[in-house]
């Protein structure tokens, strides 16, 4: 399953968004995104996800990294961006809890496991 994932980016923090606890990995925070749907490029299911679930329209995004994890039940293929350009405030559309956290509190939030390396990342490269 291919997953786009936006890194939202303003200053020295970065856009969160909490799981809903019925949802896979449900409790954890993320960095807001979605499924692929067929025949849609990752950059379309990007800009798409990140318009549904925290109203925002993409004007600059640059791809950081692929990550592949095995949850067990679900293969899941991350599409990692650095989201540095949108139109709009970012908002919780679809009800979920939202921050902006600096680089440096990071690490005091818990991500899915396919995101470790990535958080591990952005703290020690801003
Ligand atoms: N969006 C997002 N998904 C992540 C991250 N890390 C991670 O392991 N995942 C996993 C959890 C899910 O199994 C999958 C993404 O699915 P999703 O639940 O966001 O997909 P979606 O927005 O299309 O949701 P839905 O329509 O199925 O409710 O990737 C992350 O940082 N952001
Ligand atoms: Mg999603």
């Amino acid at each position: 399953m291919k997953v786009a994932v936006g890194i939202i980016l303003r200053d020295n923090s970065v856009f969160v968004a909490l799981r809903n606890s019925k949802q896979d990995q449900g409790g954890l925070w993320e960095f807001p995104g979605g499924k692929c749907e067929a025949s849609e490029s990752v950059e379309t299911a990007l800009v798409r996800e990140l318009k549904e679930e925290c109203g925002i329209s993409i004007t600059g995004c640059d791809f950081f990294k692929t990550i592949s994890h095995d949850y067990g039940d679900k293969l899941v293929e991350l599409f990692f961006y650095k989201v540095t350009g949108f139109d709009g405030e970012p908002v919780g559309k679809e009800g979920q809890e939202v921050r902006w956290v600096a680089f440096s509190d990071l690490m005091s939030y818990g991500f899915p496991e396919a995101n470790k390396q990535i958080v591990v990342e952005l703290m020690t490269h801003y």
